[in-house]
């Protein structure tokens, strides 16, 4: 029988579900998971809500298969850890959102209307109508920070108050913000534009101080900041500094670095703190309670995965496109002849716009061979900003005819100017094709292998030149493609070859024909 150790509050449902599923129940929310997992060695899952769930803890429970977070965010439990440990994790989607829209709703009203001290003082015997004149939410323009399942209920639910609503979210398609509901608008418009600005994406590194002195400083005067996401999203020490110069921003917030009692490190700085209530709702605890159960269920009976966050990557997605990726990112390394890389903007066209997130890793992989690998989505954007660099998921355009291909900008900087190398790739039959090289196209060639790429003002003779170099040096040619840009009258030519070619021999060739450029690559 397979033991579910419940260390939380949870609605009974979830123990009640699994129980007559047939599971070995322990549910005690009120003794710390550390002690717990003493007494029951031979868990098999865990369903928790906000309690951390450590390397230790993992280590501790050799039989431990799965992880189930009852709500959204999942920064308690080391995800990383758990991977190497083969330990699922799942969250569950969307069953608390409801719960945190409605408090977004209910903290904004409550600001603006002094609801709270209004109370208190009333209580007290004074009568202070004329200090508590309020404000109005109607027809006020409201910026919606991420805009996954929360973001996107609290635009429906801020519908009868006629707003104007901005949003921003890196992973969304533009045209998907404007279906939402949202103009989509850049991080920093919002913050310069709107009167209410509301934080709904994950915590953890790839988000941490994402709303500095900079964003800050752009808030109006009177303006409101809610969070309901992660403590650590805002800088309160730079929030502190403005409000100090006698800047006035409202910062309502919900969250805390530790759920617990004491001293909270936002009181000087919020006008509205709550004890993290987002999900604190009948409704979303026994949402979230059965889901839980449901997935453990589907999990273990029919491997149901879809709900995992630590997974190599999503149902749905074909691994070659991730390998494509790392070879198209490794590929414009090398073009780049290894010079300090700035930037990177890719586009996932087709049905890969989907799975964009995904594809960090690999690009990491491919841009920085030695940077740690098997990274999860948000930490490796947060790996390439560590190495100072920009990456951009770029919006695809709707009109251009490319399927699922992969487009990867990368510049990098040469005697302190950019200089951009451009690569697009697809996989046709399983295999991963580099289709073109900067103004270079049609060129549909199987990355796999060794490659030397030389390009030359175009003319009779040169390939003719590069296979007797080649073939002295006992390298045969597999394979050739070698398009014309007839707007500069260059060629670019690809050469699959039996063997690397060295850097000696790359030398030899590109001085031989004049080559404007030259390089191999061997994936
Ligand atoms: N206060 C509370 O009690 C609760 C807090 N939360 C917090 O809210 C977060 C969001 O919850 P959901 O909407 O359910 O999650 P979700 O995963 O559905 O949505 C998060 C959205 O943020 C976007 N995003 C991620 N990084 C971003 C970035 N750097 N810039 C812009 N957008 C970014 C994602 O693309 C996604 O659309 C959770 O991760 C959790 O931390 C969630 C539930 C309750
Ligand atoms: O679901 C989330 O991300 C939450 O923050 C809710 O936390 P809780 O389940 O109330 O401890």
């Amino acid at each position: 029988m397979k033991k579910v150790l419940i260390p939380t509050k949870l609605e009974s449902i979830a123990a009640n579900t699994l129980k007559a599923a047939g599971y070995e129940i322990i549910q005690e929310a009120d003794t710390p998971l550390e002690e717990q997992i003493k007494q029951h060695p031979d868990t098999t899952a865990l369903i928790v809500r906000s309690e951390k769930v450590t390397p230790e803890i993992m280590d501790a429970l050799l039989n431990l298969k799965v992880v189930i977070r009852a709500g959204a965010g999942y920064d308690n439990i080391d995800i990383v850890h758990a991977r190497k440990k083969n330990i699922d994790v799942m969250n569950t989607p969307g069953a608390n959102s409801n719960a945190v829209a409605e408090e977004v709703i209910a903290m904004i009203l409550a600001y603006y209307r002094h609801i709270v001290d209004a109370d208190n003082t009333t209580r007290q015997g004074l009568w202070e109508k004329k200090r508590y004149m309020g404000s109005e939410l109607t027809k006020k323009t409201v910026g919606i920070v991420g805009l996954g399942n929360i973001g996107r209920l609290i635009v429906k639910r801020l519908q009868g108050f006629e707003p104007t609503l901005l949003g921003y979210d890196h992973f969304l398609a533009r045209q998907r913000a404007i279906n939402i509901g949202v103009t989509p608008t850049s991080l920093e418009e919002i913050f310069e534009q709107a009167d209410i600005i509301t934080l709904h994406v994950p915590g953890g590194p790839s988000t941490k101080g994402m709303v500095g002195a900079d964003l800050l400083g752009r808030m109006k005067n009177g303006s409101v900041l809610i969070n309901c996401s992660r403590y650590g999203v805002v800088d309160e020490e730079a929030l502190a500094a403005l409000k100090a110069e006698g800047r006035k921003i409202a910062y309502l917030t919900d969250v805390h670095p530790k759920d617990a009692a004491g001293d909270k490190p936002s009181a000087a700085v919020a006008d509205l703190l709550l004890p993290h209530l987002g999900a604190n709702t009948i409704e979303a605890n026994a949402k979230a309670a059965r889901r839980a159960a449901e997935q453990m269920i589907a999990y273990f009976d029919e491997g149901n995965t879809s709900c995992v966050v630590n997974g190599e990557s999503p149902t749905g997605l074909n691994p070659a496109h991730l390998h494509l990726t790392m070879m198209l990112g490794t590929f414009a390394r090398i073009a780049g002849e290894g010079k300090p890389i700035r930037r990177i903007d890719c586009t996932f066209y087709g049905d890969l716009r989907t799975y964009r997130k995904w594809f960090t890793p690999k690009i990491l992989e491919g841009v920085l061979p030695h940077a740690e690998k098997g990274l999860m989505p948000e930490a490796a954007e947060e790996s390439l900003r560590e190495h100072g660099i920009v990456f951009k998921a770029r919006e695809p355009m709707d009109d251009k005819p490319y399927e699922d291909s992969i487009t990867l900008d990368l510049t990098t900087e040469v005697d302190g100017e950019p200089v951009t190398t451009s690569v697009r790739g697809v996989v046709t039959e399983g295999i991963p094709m580099i289709s073109r090289i900067n103004t270079f196209h049609g060129l549909y060639s199987d990355m796999r292998g060794n490659t030397l790429v030389l390009r030359y003002k175009d003319r009779p003779g040169v390939i003719a030149l590069i296979g007797s170099t080649l073939a002295s040096a006992g390298i045969n040619i597999d394979n050739i493609v070698a398009p014309i840009d007839h707007a500069c009258g260059e060629a670019m030519a690809l050469i699959k070859t039996n063997k690397p070619v060295t850097d000696e021999q790359v030398a030899e060739i590109s001085k031989g024909i004049d080559a404007l450029s030259a390089f191999a690559v061997s994936l």
